[in-house]
């Protein structure tokens, strides 16, 4: 089939009002942070990918796209002119697949600046306010909490006999959604109880992410890389106590040194002058302390956002090191297909920047079934019981938003 050609057209207009209540209920398309971001309303192309060139296909599947398509924008923002929303698989054998959504039409903010963009003159209907609240119960699968602390304990084993130096291994939790539920309800308390995260819904993948993986824009690249955990303390003192064993935590250290070693390494292939500090900072979150490191460089080779999430995923973070021999741990030792979790999420515009998290904190809603998903880096000195309560913690911002 021949690549469609999109006539695309950006308008400032007054005041979208809260993005949220312009998606689609059932299908809501979002990535937003601290109240700015883009919201896509139906579907002008949806193009899906998978295997280990998933993402290699789906930058030069943009190419073409972006070449034929005739893009009108004033603005020249960040999320203005084309944008595709995408999600990419995990793993390069996941039965997931990953895609690019280009919306009939997007509403977008930016700071003071608000937009609306349409594809082939697509026009704008209104919403149903957001429908009820739902209380679910978040339960374990047959891979429950005692079955996760004996993976950790069989990772530790490969690590001690030197296969790998950290793995990152996670578990799932179930639920079924009322019928009829307004999917809008979960991002609305996701946004709202975590906004200093990249809220995100892309096919049904449904999260609130604190981890950049890599943003383009104008030729300056930034990421944050979060590895090492602590849950938060219950009042101030006890909570400046857990920040500290965290950013003295020689097992927590190791943990983030392997994270962001991986994205260096493999940011360099396309970055010159890239910066991060020597030690991490801790990054509050409503739930936990993370060891967060910020990297910045400079775009050197004119890759799209698209190649660089190719090149980059998956970081240490997310799979472990050496990352070939993690992801055959992860392999044997999870029984279950990650889907999108701890892929990449985000969205690529048609100059190839883009902005990209990694897909965690999230669950997977497809028709009324609801996966959650939350994994823990796993080093030399990880104890079982302590990952276990790790995941719990991190499962939080989901079982919040679903009740
Ligand atoms: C794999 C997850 O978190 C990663 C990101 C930040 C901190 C992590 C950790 O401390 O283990 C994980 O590497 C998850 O949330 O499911």
């Amino acid at each position: 089939m021949n690549d469609p050609e999109l006539h695309v057209e950006t308008q400032r207009i007054d005041d979208i009002m809260p993005l949220l209540a312009h998606i689609d209920p059932r299908d809501p398309l979002l990535f937003v942070r601290r109240g700015d971001g883009i919201a896509g309303i139906g579907t002008a192309l949806r193009l899906t990918f998978s295997g280990p060139s998933r993402m290699r296909d789906a930058a030069d599947a943009w190419r073409r796209i972006t070449e034929r398509a005739t893009i009108d924008d004033p603005l020249r923002l960040a999320g203005t002119g084309l944008v595709a929303f995408g999600s990419f698989a995990f793993s390069d054998h996941s039965a997931d697949t990953s895609v690019l959504v280009v919306p009939r039409i997007v509403i977008g903010r930016r700071g003071d600046v608000d937009w609306i963009t349409r594809v082939d003159g697509a026009d704008f209907e209104r919403r149903d306010s957001l429908g009820r609240d739902f209380h679910l119960v978040l339960n374990e699968p047959d891979f429950d909490s005692a079955a996760y602390a004996g993976a950790v304990r069989d990772a530790v084993a490969d690590i001690g006999e030197g296969l790998v130096s950290k793995v990152v291994l996670a578990r799932p939790l179930d639920a079924e959604l009322p019928e009829g539920a307004d999917l809008r309800v979960i991002a609305r308390d996701l946004a709202f109880g975590y906004p200093d995260t990249y809220t995100f819904a892309v096919e049904g993948l449904i999260g609130s992410s604190p981890e950049t993986l890599i943003r383009s824009e104008g030729g300056e690249l930034t990421a944050r890389v979060l590895a090492g955990s602590m849950g938060r303390g219950t009042d101030a003192r006890s909570d400046a106590q857990a920040a500290l064993t965290l950013a003295t935590s020689q097992k927590d250290l190791d943990e983030h040194a392997f994270a962001l070693r991986s994205l260096l390494l493999s940011l360099q292939t396309h970055a010159s002058g890239i910066i991060s500090a020597e030690t991490p900072f801790t990054l509050k979150l409503p739930n936990l302390w993370h060891l967060a490191s910020d990297v910045r460089g400079h775009l050197a080779d004119g890759a799209s956002s698209l190649d660089l999430i190719d090149s980059l995923h998956p970081t240490a973070a997310v799979a472990g090191t050496p990352t070939a021999e993690a992801l055959r741990v992860i392999d044997r030792l999870e029984p279950f297909d990650r889907g999108r979790y701890a892929g990449p999420v985000g969205w690529v515009g048609a100059d190839g920047d883009g902005e990209w998290a990694i897909a965690l904190r999230c669950a997977q809603v497809t028709g009324r079934r609801v996966r959650a998903f939350a994994g823990a880096g796993i080093v030399a000195e990880s104890v079982p019981e302590r990952e276990v309560a790790e995941t719990t913690m991190k499962f939080m911002p989901v079982a919040d938003a679903l009740g």
